[in-house]
């Protein structure tokens, strides 16, 4: 058994792991990052970045179908080549990958480890059978895994998940999507629109990432006009066959129907990778999901020398929070036990479905009732959005009563990520709803269906 002995072990050399690794360099300390899986991140590897390409595909096919209402005819028909879609997602998130593959390259060997780690003690790790790692503190940054429910289990070799899409050299000609949230309304819209027979079966009503009930509502009938989305599917049965998967659905009306799929795609949620740690060994306490507790601001667990980041703490599992509290991990591994707050931004979340769904600040089941008043606006009659053949979307801000400060918003709209940045940007200076209505918007611009809003919620504030 090989031994080391480091200031900062680091688990996971994921986007967090690796900017924990670059923090505690640079505070002048000793360190190791340890990778299980292979190098390249979750992010660029099956996550933001090839799920971003095959969406940017699905959308040059759908501008065609707007075409004849724009008077623009196609005489012949377009054809979606669904090996070289795939060829062009495989080869660009191979480049995505280069690059943090080249990143990792640069690190000296010496402060690499390959193996999976758990914990032996509070100071110790076992990395697979080959290394015991002594470390004064450590960054736990082992990222998530999606979650399958176990009915899926059934489908056999016929589950498939996030990962396996992107290896795929052809597109399929039929998909069963669970679960209508992030990952399943990206997925399943962008297969859809590439030619791929798509359901998508949901659970309770949840779709995207909304928890304003007209939010929910409006997402779940304008995808609904567009695929079959089942918001609370009743599935019966998941079975699978050889030459693919059988569904049997019960429908509102007591009617089982039988439906069948080339492959079913679990998009039902992400599980922190927390279990085979050893965490028990340690002193942090763990919550009831086997996350330890933590402080958002220092990422510290409890008063220890150990902190987490990423994914693995199941706070905000998105790209720029994992690059965030990494590198807020990493400086306070240095300064421990010293450890201080690190610059924690206003949430922000964008679903790159069309129309995109964001959310910004705190989101509606966030908000005590009767403290803040909502301001609306529909994208359906919005000027610019009609121009453009993209006038579909809800808009809700939240103002605080009183002080009329701006405080969250859920919207779905044309390219709201840019609204969802304006807001955020808003929010975190501590914007009101008179102060950003004071703002230039320029004609004829999206923007203007946010002042609609805003000024829909000035009313209400004034009348509060
Ligand atoms: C399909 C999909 C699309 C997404 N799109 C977006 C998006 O558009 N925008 C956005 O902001 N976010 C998006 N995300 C979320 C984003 O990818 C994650 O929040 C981010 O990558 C998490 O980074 P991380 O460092 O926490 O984890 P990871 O990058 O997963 O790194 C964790 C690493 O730890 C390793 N590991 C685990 N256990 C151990 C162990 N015991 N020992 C050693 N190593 C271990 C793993 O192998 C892995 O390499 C998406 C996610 C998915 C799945
Ligand atoms: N654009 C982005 O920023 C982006 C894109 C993809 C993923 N992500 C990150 O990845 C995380 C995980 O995404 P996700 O989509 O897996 O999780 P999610 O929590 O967003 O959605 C899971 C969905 O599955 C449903 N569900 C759960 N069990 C089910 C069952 N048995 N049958 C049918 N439906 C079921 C839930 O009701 C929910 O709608 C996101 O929260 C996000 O942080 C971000």
């Amino acid at each position: 058994m090989k031994e080391m002995i480091v200031d900062v072990a680091v688990i996971g050399a994921g986007t967090a792991g690796l900017a924990a690794y670059r923090a505690a360099i640079a505070g002048g300390k000793s360190a190791v990052i340890i990778e299980g899986g292979p190098y390249g991140t979750t992010c660029a590897r099956v996550g933001c970045m090839p799920s971003k390409l095959l969406i940017a595909a699905a959308e040059a096919a759908h501008v065609t179908e707007k075409w004849d209402a724009f008077g623009i005819r196609l005489d012949g028909r377009v054809r979606i080549d669904g090996q070289a879609v795939m060829a062009r997602v495989r080869s660009e998130r191979d480049r995505f990958v280069g690059f943090v593959v080249r990143g990792v390259e640069s690190i000296p060997a010496e402060h690499k480890l390959r193996g999976y780690a758990s914990f032996l003690d509070d100071h110790s790790l076992q990395v697979d059978g080959h290394t015991v790692v002594t470390f004064g503190r450590a960054v736990i940054a082992t990222g998530s895994s999606p979650a399958i429910p176990p009915m899926l289990k059934a489908a056999g070799k016929r589950l498939i998940v996030n990962d396996d899409v992107f290896d795929w050299t052809d597109l399929p000609e039929s998909v069963a999507v669970f679960g209508p949230g992030v990952i399943g309304l990206e997925l399943g819209q962008a297969l859809h629109r590439l030619g791929v027979r798509v359901e998508v079966f949901g659970r309770g009503h949840f779709v995207g990432p909304f928890s304003d009930p007209a939010l929910k509502a409006y997402a779940t009938n304008a995808f609904a006009e567009e695929f079959p989305l089942h918001a609370d599917a009743k599935v019966v049965s998941v079975e699978e066959r050889p030459e693919g998967v059988r569904i049997m659905q019960e429908l509102p009306d007591d009617r089982v129907v039988t439906k069948d799929f080339e492959w079913v795609i679990a998009a039902t949620g992400r599980t922190p990778n927390v279990k085979n740690l050893g965490l028990e060994n340690t002193s942090v306490t763990l919550g009831t999901n086997g996350v330890p507790e933590f402080d958002r601001t220092t990422m510290q667990c409890g008063s220890t020398h150990i902190f987490i980041a990423g994914d693995a703490n199941n706070d905000l599992p998105l790209l720029h929070e994992a690059a965030d509290e990494g590198r807020i991990a990493g400086e306070n591994a240095v300064r421990f036990p010293a450890v201080q707050p690190g610059l924690r931004r206003e949430p922000i979340a964008v679903v790159f479905s069309d129309p995109q769904l964001a959310t910004v600040g705190k989101r509606f089941a966030d908000l005590a009732p009767d403290s803040f008043v909502t301001g609306e606006v529909s994208f359906e009659d919005q000027g610019r959005s009609r121009v453009m053949l993209r006038n579909k979307g809800l808009l809700h801000v939240y103002a605080e009563k009183g002080s009329g400060r701006l405080l969250g918003c859920e919207m779905m709209g044309p390219d709201v990520e840019h609204l969802a940045h304006l807001l955020a940007w808003a929010m975190q200076s501590g914007m009101t709803v008179q102060r950003a209505l004071e703002m230039p918007f320029y004609h004829p611009v999206v923007e203007e269906g946010l002042r609609t809003a805003l000024r829909d919620a000035a009313a209400k504030l004034a009348a509060a």
